[in-house]
Protein backbone atom coordinates (compact mmCIF):
# COMPACT_ATOMS: atom_id res chain seq x y z
CA UNK A 1 0.00 0.00 0.00
CA UNK A 2 1.49 3.45 -0.84
CA UNK A 3 1.90 5.94 2.05
CA UNK A 4 -1.59 7.68 2.12
CA UNK A 5 -2.31 11.13 1.97
CA UNK A 6 -2.69 13.46 5.29
CA UNK A 7 -6.47 13.30 4.37
CA UNK A 8 -6.90 9.87 4.32
CA UNK A 9 -4.56 9.35 6.86
CA UNK A 10 -7.02 11.31 9.31
CA UNK A 11 -9.81 9.12 7.55
CA UNK A 12 -7.61 6.04 8.99
CA UNK A 13 -6.54 7.04 12.42
CA UNK A 14 -10.47 7.32 13.13
CA UNK A 15 -10.39 3.74 15.20
CA UNK A 16 -7.30 2.59 15.73
CA UNK A 17 -6.92 -0.73 16.72
CA UNK A 18 -3.13 -1.79 18.71
CA UNK A 19 -2.84 -5.49 19.52
CA UNK A 20 -0.69 -8.32 20.24
CA UNK A 21 -0.20 -11.56 21.59
CA UNK A 22 -0.62 -10.96 25.18
CA UNK A 23 -3.51 -8.71 24.61
CA UNK A 24 -5.59 -11.54 23.55
CA UNK A 25 -8.05 -14.55 25.19
CA UNK A 26 -8.44 -15.65 21.86
CA UNK A 27 -6.31 -16.43 18.97
CA UNK A 28 -5.22 -12.78 17.62
CA UNK A 29 -6.07 -13.29 13.64
CA UNK A 30 -9.45 -14.16 15.47
CA UNK A 31 -9.59 -10.78 17.12
CA UNK A 32 -8.45 -9.26 14.29
CA UNK A 33 -10.93 -10.44 11.74
CA UNK A 34 -13.60 -9.83 14.17
CA UNK A 35 -11.92 -6.39 14.78
CA UNK A 36 -11.84 -5.95 11.30
CA UNK A 37 -15.62 -7.11 10.48
CA UNK A 38 -16.58 -4.13 13.44
CA UNK A 39 -15.00 -2.02 11.34
CA UNK A 40 -11.28 -0.97 12.65
CA UNK A 41 -9.61 1.49 10.46
CA UNK A 42 -6.12 1.08 10.71
CA UNK A 43 -3.97 -1.76 12.65
CA UNK A 44 -0.75 -1.67 14.70
CA UNK A 45 0.88 -4.77 15.87
CA UNK A 46 2.33 -4.09 19.03
CA UNK A 47 4.03 -7.51 20.65
CA UNK A 48 5.19 -6.13 24.16
CA UNK A 49 4.75 -6.91 27.52
CA UNK A 50 4.87 -10.07 29.33
CA UNK A 51 4.92 -13.40 27.64
CA UNK A 52 4.96 -11.56 24.20
CA UNK A 53 6.29 -13.27 21.24
CA UNK A 54 10.23 -12.79 20.06
CA UNK A 55 12.05 -14.02 17.21
CA UNK A 56 10.69 -16.38 14.17
CA UNK A 57 7.22 -16.15 16.21
CA UNK A 58 6.67 -13.12 16.36
CA UNK A 59 7.55 -12.50 12.70
CA UNK A 60 5.52 -15.05 11.77
CA UNK A 61 2.54 -13.51 13.83
CA UNK A 62 2.98 -10.45 12.05
CA UNK A 63 3.42 -11.49 8.96
CA UNK A 64 -0.37 -13.23 9.40
CA UNK A 65 -2.35 -10.47 10.80
CA UNK A 66 -0.44 -8.42 7.76
CA UNK A 67 -1.63 -10.29 5.34
CA UNK A 68 -5.19 -10.19 6.80
CA UNK A 69 -4.62 -6.11 6.86
CA UNK A 70 -4.03 -6.76 3.45
CA UNK A 71 -6.92 -8.67 2.35
CA UNK A 72 -9.26 -5.66 4.01
CA UNK A 73 -6.82 -2.90 3.20
CA UNK A 74 -6.59 -1.55 6.55
CA UNK A 75 -3.01 0.25 6.99
CA UNK A 76 -0.64 -2.23 9.14
CA UNK A 77 2.06 -0.39 11.36
CA UNK A 78 4.44 -2.01 13.43
CA UNK A 79 4.99 -0.48 17.17
CA UNK A 80 8.33 0.22 18.32
CA UNK A 81 10.37 -2.44 16.02
CA UNK A 82 11.66 -1.10 12.64
CA UNK A 83 13.30 -4.30 11.67
CA UNK A 84 10.48 -5.56 11.94
CA UNK A 85 8.29 -3.41 10.11
CA UNK A 86 11.00 -3.15 6.94
CA UNK A 87 11.13 -6.68 6.56
CA UNK A 88 7.69 -6.91 6.51
CA UNK A 89 7.35 -3.68 4.07
CA UNK A 90 4.53 -2.43 6.85
CA UNK A 91 3.01 0.84 5.93
CA UNK A 92 4.41 2.60 8.86
CA UNK A 93 5.76 2.24 12.32
CA UNK A 94 4.78 3.67 15.57
CA UNK A 95 7.86 5.12 17.97
CA UNK A 96 8.01 7.06 21.49
CA UNK A 97 10.05 9.10 23.12
CA UNK A 98 12.25 6.40 24.45
CA UNK A 99 12.97 4.24 21.26
CA UNK A 100 15.12 4.98 18.41
CA UNK A 101 15.31 8.61 17.79
CA UNK A 102 12.72 9.92 15.38
CA UNK A 103 14.69 11.52 12.79
CA UNK A 104 16.92 8.27 12.62
CA UNK A 105 13.97 6.28 12.18
CA UNK A 106 12.44 8.62 9.35
CA UNK A 107 15.77 8.10 7.67
CA UNK A 108 14.98 4.02 8.08
CA UNK A 109 11.61 3.90 7.07
CA UNK A 110 11.09 6.42 4.40
CA UNK A 111 8.25 7.63 3.02
CA UNK A 112 6.69 4.79 5.33
CA UNK A 113 3.96 6.47 7.81
CA UNK A 114 5.50 7.53 11.38
CA UNK A 115 3.45 7.88 14.37
CA UNK A 116 5.38 9.36 17.27
CA UNK A 117 3.75 9.60 20.67
CA UNK A 118 4.40 13.66 22.27
CA UNK A 119 3.36 14.49 25.91
CA UNK A 120 4.17 18.01 25.66
CA UNK A 121 4.38 20.82 23.24
CA UNK A 122 8.09 20.25 23.15
CA UNK A 123 8.27 17.18 22.08
CA UNK A 124 5.44 17.81 19.21
CA UNK A 125 7.67 20.44 17.81
CA UNK A 126 10.85 18.07 17.53
CA UNK A 127 8.21 15.14 16.40
CA UNK A 128 7.21 17.77 13.43
CA UNK A 129 10.82 18.74 12.78
CA UNK A 130 11.44 14.95 12.38
CA UNK A 131 8.95 14.11 10.03
CA UNK A 132 6.15 12.60 11.99
CA UNK A 133 2.95 11.91 9.90
CA UNK A 134 0.67 11.93 13.15
CA UNK A 135 0.77 12.02 16.72
CA UNK A 136 -0.13 9.54 19.74
CA UNK A 137 -1.57 11.22 22.90
CA UNK A 138 -2.09 9.79 26.24
CA UNK A 139 -2.83 8.06 28.43
CA UNK A 140 -6.05 10.26 28.37
CA UNK A 141 -7.67 7.71 30.35
CA UNK A 142 -6.31 5.11 33.18
CA UNK A 143 -5.07 1.74 31.33
CA UNK A 144 -4.19 -1.48 32.65
CA UNK A 145 -2.28 -2.08 29.36
CA UNK A 146 1.38 -0.35 29.46
CA UNK A 147 3.32 -0.81 33.30
CA UNK A 148 5.20 2.06 31.98
CA UNK A 149 2.53 4.47 31.03
CA UNK A 150 2.90 8.03 31.80
CA UNK A 151 0.66 9.93 34.48
CA UNK A 152 -3.05 10.32 32.82
CA UNK A 153 -3.30 13.49 31.27
CA UNK A 154 -6.55 13.84 30.07
CA UNK A 155 -7.19 15.59 27.09
CA UNK A 156 -6.00 18.81 27.92
CA UNK A 157 -2.80 18.21 26.00
CA UNK A 158 -4.92 17.87 22.91
CA UNK A 159 -7.11 20.91 23.45
CA UNK A 160 -3.60 22.99 24.03
CA UNK A 161 -1.84 21.78 20.78
CA UNK A 162 -5.21 22.24 18.67
CA UNK A 163 -5.57 26.38 20.64
CA UNK A 164 -1.91 26.57 19.49
CA UNK A 165 -2.37 25.84 15.64
CA UNK A 166 -1.07 22.02 15.83
CA UNK A 167 -3.02 20.79 12.41
CA UNK A 168 -0.86 17.07 12.65
CA UNK A 169 -3.53 14.23 12.86
CA UNK A 170 -3.67 13.29 16.19
CA UNK A 171 -4.53 9.96 17.95
CA UNK A 172 -5.70 9.98 21.41
CA UNK A 173 -4.58 6.76 23.46
CA UNK A 174 -5.06 4.74 26.93
CA UNK A 175 -8.41 3.85 28.73
CA UNK A 176 -10.44 4.22 25.13
CA UNK A 177 -13.79 3.03 25.56
CA UNK A 178 -16.81 3.39 23.61
CA UNK A 179 -18.74 5.48 26.55
CA UNK A 180 -15.51 7.91 26.34
CA UNK A 181 -14.43 7.96 22.96
CA UNK A 182 -16.17 11.09 22.16
CA UNK A 183 -14.43 13.45 25.08
CA UNK A 184 -11.57 12.12 22.83
CA UNK A 185 -12.95 13.84 19.44
CA UNK A 186 -14.30 16.73 21.18
CA UNK A 187 -10.69 17.86 22.70
CA UNK A 188 -9.53 18.05 18.98
CA UNK A 189 -8.28 14.03 17.96
CA UNK A 190 -8.94 13.00 14.91
CA UNK A 191 -9.32 9.21 16.00
CA UNK A 192 -8.90 6.77 19.12
CA UNK A 193 -5.88 3.89 19.53
CA UNK A 194 -7.97 1.05 21.66
CA UNK A 195 -6.29 -2.18 22.84
CA UNK A 196 -8.13 -3.60 25.91
CA UNK A 197 -11.80 -2.30 25.05
CA UNK A 198 -11.55 -4.22 21.51
CA UNK A 199 -9.31 -6.90 21.97
CA UNK A 200 -11.37 -8.47 25.23
CA UNK A 201 -14.51 -7.30 24.45
CA UNK A 202 -17.40 -9.66 25.18
CA UNK A 203 -17.97 -8.76 21.14
CA UNK A 204 -15.34 -7.58 19.14
CA UNK A 205 -17.35 -6.23 16.30
CA UNK A 206 -19.82 -4.72 18.48
CA UNK A 207 -16.91 -3.42 20.34
CA UNK A 208 -15.74 -1.68 17.27
CA UNK A 209 -19.43 -0.54 15.99
CA UNK A 210 -20.02 1.52 19.10
CA UNK A 211 -16.48 3.25 19.46
CA UNK A 212 -17.08 4.12 15.99
CA UNK A 213 -20.69 5.60 16.76
CA UNK A 214 -19.31 7.47 19.51
CA UNK A 215 -16.57 9.16 17.20
CA UNK A 216 -18.49 10.14 15.03
CA UNK A 217 -21.18 11.18 16.96
CA UNK A 218 -18.63 14.59 17.14
CA UNK A 219 -18.40 16.88 14.26
CA UNK A 220 -15.39 18.62 14.55
C1 LIG B 1 -1.11 5.31 18.47
C2 LIG B 1 -0.15 5.10 19.57
N1 LIG B 1 0.04 6.07 20.47
C3 LIG B 1 0.90 5.90 21.50
C4 LIG B 1 1.59 4.69 21.62
C5 LIG B 1 2.59 4.49 22.73
O1 LIG B 1 3.93 4.43 22.22
P1 LIG B 1 5.16 4.40 23.24
O2 LIG B 1 5.06 5.61 24.08
O3 LIG B 1 6.41 4.18 22.50
O4 LIG B 1 4.84 3.12 24.13
P2 LIG B 1 4.80 1.59 23.66
O5 LIG B 1 3.50 1.38 22.92
O6 LIG B 1 5.97 1.32 22.80
O7 LIG B 1 4.82 0.82 24.93
C6 LIG B 1 1.35 3.71 20.67
N2 LIG B 1 1.97 2.51 20.72
N3 LIG B 1 0.48 3.92 19.66
C1 LIG C 1 0.34 1.81 24.44
C2 LIG C 1 -0.19 2.85 25.34
N1 LIG C 1 0.37 4.09 25.39
C3 LIG C 1 -0.22 4.91 26.24
S1 LIG C 1 -1.52 4.16 27.04
C4 LIG C 1 -1.26 2.70 26.19
C5 LIG C 1 -2.09 1.48 26.40
C6 LIG C 1 -3.48 1.59 25.83
O1 LIG C 1 -4.19 0.41 26.05
P1 LIG C 1 -5.71 0.38 26.49
O2 LIG C 1 -6.54 0.82 25.33
O3 LIG C 1 -5.95 -1.07 26.85
O4 LIG C 1 -5.86 1.28 27.70
MG1 LIG D 1 7.37 2.52 21.90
Amino acid sequence: MARISKENLKDALKVYFIMGSVNCTIHPTEVLRQAIAGGITMFQFREKGKGALIGDEKYKLAKELQWICRDNQIPFLVNDDIELAMALDADGVHIGQEDEPAEYVRKQIGDKILGISVHSYEEATAAIQSGADYFGIGPIFLTETKEDAKPVQGTTVIQEFRANGITMPIVGIGGITPENAAIVISAGADGVSVITAISKAASIPDAVIELKKSVFSVKN
